[in-house]
């Protein structure tokens, strides 16, 4: 393990009993005639995004949005970017927005903006975590894996400087 790890908080395990938790949840919260598209928010929401469609049982389309605040920091600029743009045609679908984690929710409240201004049929939010403390807006979250502490933390597709998006598990660093 690495030294810059400090605590674990979810281990693999406990990871996916929750991933499959919230699979049935939303298979259950949604139509089978639903027009699904799930969107990932990268790079974080990537390895989420792939073990919890996998955990989902309706027909579905996967797209990805790349958007960017934090860059190699640990603190949000609250200037988002967006990197890369849909592919996919969203009018009239139902959107289900796939994150990693909400910390400020500044990301979100941006990206929830931009999409509903493209006349969507409804808009959802699923987070594996969320950091509930550092809230700087309002901001509606339909799925929530897990409450997390105010701590800096890394694993499962969440980065540090680019760094720790391959482990398995989640956990806070030292800084
Ligand atoms: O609620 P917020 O304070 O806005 O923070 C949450 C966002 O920050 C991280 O992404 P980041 O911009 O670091 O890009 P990444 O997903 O490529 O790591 C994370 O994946 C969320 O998208
Ligand atoms: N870790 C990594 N990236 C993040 C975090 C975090 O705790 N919060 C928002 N982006
Ligand atoms: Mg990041």
């Amino acid at each position: 393990m690495s030294k810059k790890i400090d605590q674990v908080l979810f281990s693999e395990k406990v990871i996916a009993d929750k991933v499959e938790e919230l699979g049935k949840r939303i298979t259950s919260e949604y139509s089978k005639d639903d027009q699904i598209i799930v969107i990932g928010v990268l790079k974080g929401a990537n390895i989420f995004l792939g073990d919890l469609v996998r955990k989902i049982d309706l027909p579905l389309s996967i797209d990805f949005m790349a958007v960017s605040s934090y860059g190699n920091s640990t603190t949000s600029s609250g200037i988002v970017r967006i990197l890369k743009d849909l592919d996919l045609e969203i009018e009239g679908k139902h959107i289900l927005i796939i994150e990693d984690i909400v910390d400020t929710g500044l990301t979100l409240k941006y990206l929830t903006e931009n999409l509903k201004s493209r006349n969507v049929a409804s808009l959802k939010i699923c987070t594996l975590l969320d950091k509930p403390l550092r809230r700087k807006c309002d901001l509606h979250i339909d799925y929530v894996g897990f409450e997390i502490p105010d701590a800096f933390i890394v694993g499962y597709g969440i980065d540090y400087a680019e760094k720790f998006r391959n482990l398995p598990y989640i956990a806070t660093i030292k800084e």
